[in-house]
């Protein structure tokens, strides 16, 4: 540990441009515990489950993806982990205190180790980029003489030192964003929201902003909870992640697995693959069919090699084969992909065919819409 996180003795200033390391205590530990968390809104006289039955828990130093359509629960659950939003019932643990049992006064100072970026920025018009991260440093209290040598370096870590003096309507949304991630990290906390951080910029600003996450995570030990309708902001930085589906968590797990099998539960299977576009639509199936009488069935990619080895022995074995959807994609650390195949020949050879492709990948049959 190299940081101090008591605002009032903040730790001498490293070199511009490397921010402490944000990490205490053990790496991979769950800082974030939701136990049978659920959050009910009664609004005009009919109740909504925004949040159903929730159980999970982020580990510290991982970066933790919530993924799901608009309306999913994503933003009540996030909001829970500052204690913006009480649980209806259930219990919420952050960084060892139960955040949805705390007073407003007991959460301000659990709420210091905790950052936060929205999709909207928030920043303060009225102030520079160097005012806008300042004002976060005068909230949590550092001293007055601390904060500029402070701001000069997560400036610099942000990539806008020469941005300073600017004004937010100055800059674009990747650099409004950049000045965001500076202000929620300003007073060294231990864990980052991102409230669907990149949702409002355009794909090649989203990867800016998503690299300046990730070294958030790997440079500073930041434990990242991001939580976004995109599947590209999981594929690039998560390390895990949650699929939510009207406020329940339907799948979870690391972001590989979860992009590499080929079969999901009913209710994830929907927004994966409406996400990944890995695999055919019922309308897409429905056109294979039309040119293909095949047996159509899906393959994962974990190990290319094996299973263009076993494709390889098709024509052999007296099985036909026929590439109808798919390709590789890549997560954080590696490839992965899925291929729908029509295989055609005398049923006993497919089926043997297709014992061997399930021993070089995840197979799952692609079912008649
Ligand atoms: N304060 C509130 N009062 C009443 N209903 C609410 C409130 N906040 C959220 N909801 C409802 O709870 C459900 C989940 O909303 P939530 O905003 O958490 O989902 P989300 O996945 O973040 O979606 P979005 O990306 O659209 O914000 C929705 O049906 C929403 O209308």
């Amino acid at each position: 540990m190299t940081g101090s996180h008591t605002p009032e003795h903040p730790a001498a200033v490293t070199a511009a441009g490397t921010p402490r390391r944000a990490t205490q205590g053990a790496p991979g530990e769950d800082i974030i515990v939701f136990d049978h968390v659920s959050r009910v809104f009664a609004t005009g006289g009919r109740e909504v489950t925004a949040v159903d039955d929730v159980s999970l828990s982020v580990r510290r130093g991982e970066v933790f993806g919530v993924i799901g359509f608009s309306g999913a629960g994503k933003s009540t659950l996030i909001r829970m982990i500052n204690g913006l939003e009480k649980p209806t019932s259930g219990t919420v643990t952050v960084l060892g205190e139960q955040v949805s049992h705390l007073s407003e006064a007991r959460l301000r100072p659990l709420r210091t180790r905790i950052g936060m970026v929205f999709q909207q920025f928030n920043l303060l018009t009225s102030r520079t980029v160097a005012g806008n991260v300042e004002y976060a440093l005068a909230t949590a209290g550092w001293p007055r003489g601390d904060r500029k040598a402070r701001v000069a370096e997560l400036l610099e870590f942000v990539g806008l030192a020469d941005k300073a003096r600017h004004y937010p309507e100055q800059l674009s949304g990747g650099q409004k964003q950049r000045v965001g991630i500076a202000r929620a990290l300003a007073a060294e906390p231990e864990i980052l929201l991102a409230d669907e951080a990149t949702s409002a910029l355009d794909p090649s600003t989203t990867q800016e902003v998503l690299t300046v996450l990730r070294r958030v995570n790997e440079e500073l030990g930041v434990t990242i909870v991001a939580i976004t309708h995109e599947m590209e902001v999981i594929r690039s930085i998560a390390d895990r992640v949650a699929v939510m589906d009207t406020g329940r968590v339907v799948e979870s797990g690391k972001v590989y697995d979860l992009f590499s099998r080929p079969a999901h539960s009913a209710d994830a299977a929907s927004f994966v693959a409406t996400a990944l576009k890995d695999r055919p639509t019922a309308e897409e199936v429905a056109r294979i069919r039309e040119r293909t009488a095949g047996r159509l069935v899906m393959v994962s990619l974990k190990d290319a090699a094996a299973v263009s080895g076993v494709l390889g022995t098709a024509a052999q074995r007296g099985v036909g084969f026929e590439i109808v959807h798919g390709g590789m994609s890549a997560t954080k650390d590696s490839a992965y992909g899925l291929l729908t195949v029509a295989l055609t020949g005398e049923p006993a050879a497919v089926e043997a065919f297709v014992a061997d492709l399930a021993g070089a990948g995840d197979v799952q049959e692609v079912q008649h819409p």
